[in-house]
């Protein structure tokens, strides 16, 4: 296996920014919880974060982690992103554990680009 998990089972609701309407949306078909991670690819050295529903598996996010990335812990368990372009990502968490385990593997990329 080529990709290795940096974290194991953290659940968020997975948003996305809709700068139109000026509000967060959902991630995928519905709201809902999905498992995330950040998986790092152990012969490119790099680093993406997917995040597939709890419910179904629906993939939810698959971003790339670049190494200008600035991750915003903007509360203690919603933590957001922009992609390169110009999606603004969310991540809801449901424990404050979770979401320092995530910031944690996404932080450890970050050093590793
Ligand atoms: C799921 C509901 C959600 C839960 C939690 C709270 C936490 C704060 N919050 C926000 O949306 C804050 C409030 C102001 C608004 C304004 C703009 C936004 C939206 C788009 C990005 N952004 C930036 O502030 C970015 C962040 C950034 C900094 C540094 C690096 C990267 C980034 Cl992305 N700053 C720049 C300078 O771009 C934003 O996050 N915003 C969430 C929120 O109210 N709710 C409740 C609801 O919406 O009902």
């Amino acid at each position: 296996m080529s990709e290795k998990a940096m974290c194991s089972n953290c659940k968020a609701s997975v948003m996305i920014y809709d700068d139109a309407e000026r509000k967060w949306k959902s991630a995928g078909r519905t709201p809902g919880l999905s498992n995330v991670n950040v998986y790092r690819h152990m012969v490119q050295n790099t680093f993406r974060v997917v995040g597939r529903k709890e419910q179904d598996g629906e993939v939810v996010i698959n971003c790339a982690v670049i190494s200008q990335l600035k991750y915003n812990r903007a509360t203690p368990t919603f933590h957001q992103w922009r992609d390169g372009v110009r999606t603004v990502y969310g991540l809801n968490f449901s424990t404050h554990d979770e979401a320092n385990m995530f910031a944690g593997a996404m932080e450890d990329a970050l050093e590793m680009l």
